[in-house]
């Protein structure tokens, strides 16, 4: 019978071994054709496996097995670490345009063809919206060829943060939206998944969360490898000047969210001071996250996100590390403007 300790046991057989494990190799002998450990010993005569000559089938059929386990640990190990890494990501690219024309064509197209990758692939395209200037940034996604060319019946829509206001009220993200493309374009109303707006913050984040866990259950939202987190096709985020994203702050407590996907905060240093927000596991499990971020108010918070990641970070677009999917700056020449000359060329 394979115990719960063959695990720990093979770990163990292949610590040890290394060292004969590299000698046999440099005398090109057949690795492990005789059986001296006595981890492994144990291990086969727990399982009443003969242990000498006989046992290249053994050794061999042990070696697989422990490669398969160490496989798994590393996968999973790899996973949460990542999910908690603080290490740079090499999935990061950043983009440089001349004008905001320039940004917002290349914006466009990039969204149009992860929508058409995603409706390909998954039958949906699940995007995530944030509110400030990045709605006018997609505002090229109305006019041809993208209004026409987009399979704007597959879109599902979300906010990655949400003031918690009337939805028409000047300050609502959903409003912001809503004006700018979702009534220019033929998405269908029932896949726009704005949020309660007659509930108090916190109330309004759990339904949300809600939501988004049924949406995922059935798969309209994918879901991610290493945590049970939702894998947005498209997380797309601005920055504020003081380095937030969504409605994170610095600082705020709310960056330190792990178990909820949707937080909520009561005292947002820009107003409205009431938000929800997808916290950071949810952003950093995305497929895809743009960040949008344009004028020279914003370079040295640029600069600090995208050269100065490390362990100590505090600022919260430093923190946006999608595990297993892709980072997109999309920034203009001043926001660029403090980027070093390797990355602004
Ligand atoms: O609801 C919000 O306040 C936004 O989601 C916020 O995170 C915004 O994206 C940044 O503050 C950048 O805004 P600007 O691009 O307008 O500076």
């Amino acid at each position: 019978m394979i115990g719960p300790t063959f695990c720990i046991k093979l770990a163990a057989f292949t610590q040890m071994d290394l060292q004969s494990f590299t000698h046999s190799s440099e005398k090109n002998t057949t690795i492990f054709t005789s059986i001296d450990h006595p981890t492994l010993q144990e291990v086969l005569r727990d399982w009443d496996l003969p242990s000498t000559e006989s046992g290249i089938f053994c050794h061999s059929f042990a070696l697989s097995l422990f490669c398969v386990c160490l496989g798994i640990l590393f996968e999973s190990h790899h996973c949460k670490d990542m999910a908690n890494s603080v290490s740079p990501i090499s999935n990061k690219e950043v983009r440089i345009h001349d004008s905001l024309d320039e940004l917002a064509t290349d914006l466009a197209d990039y969204i149009a063809g992860l929508s058409e990758m995603s409706v390909k692939e998954r039958g949906f395209f699940a995007i995530a919206l944030s509110g400030g200037s990045l709605i006018s940034m997609i505002g090229k996604l109305c006019e041809a060829p993208y209004n026409k060319t987009v399979d704007w019946a597959k879109w599902h829509i979300f906010w990655a943060d949400e003031r918690v206001v009337a939805k028409n009220h000047s300050d609502s993200n959903y409003k912001l939206a809503k004006d700018g493309l979702l009534s220019k374009v033929p998405v269908i109303p029932s896949h726009v998944y704005s949020i309660n707006d007659n509930v108090s913050a916190e109330k309004a984040a759990k339904e949300y969360e809600f939501i988004l866990r049924q949406l995922v259950k059935m798969r309209t939202v994918s879901v991610s490898e290493c945590s049970d987190c939702p894998k947005f096709d498209l997380i797309l985020l601005g920055m504020g000047h003081d380095g937030h994203v969504a409605s994170l702050f610095p600082l705020h407590a709310a960056l330190n969210e792990k178990e909820e996907w949707v937080t909520f905060i009561y005292d947002s240093p820009k107003p409205p001071p009431e938000r929800i927000t997808f916290t950071l596991p949810v952003i950093n499990s995305a497929s895809n996250v743009a960040l949008v971020v344009t004028g020279s108010a914003k370079a040295e918070a640029v600069r600090l996100a995208i050269e100065e990641s490390s362990s100590n970070c505090t600022l919260p677009a430093q923190m946006v590390w999608p595990t297993n999917g892709k980072l997109v700056w999309f920034l203009d020449r001043s926001s660029a403007s403090k980027l070093d000359a390797s990355q602004s060329a």
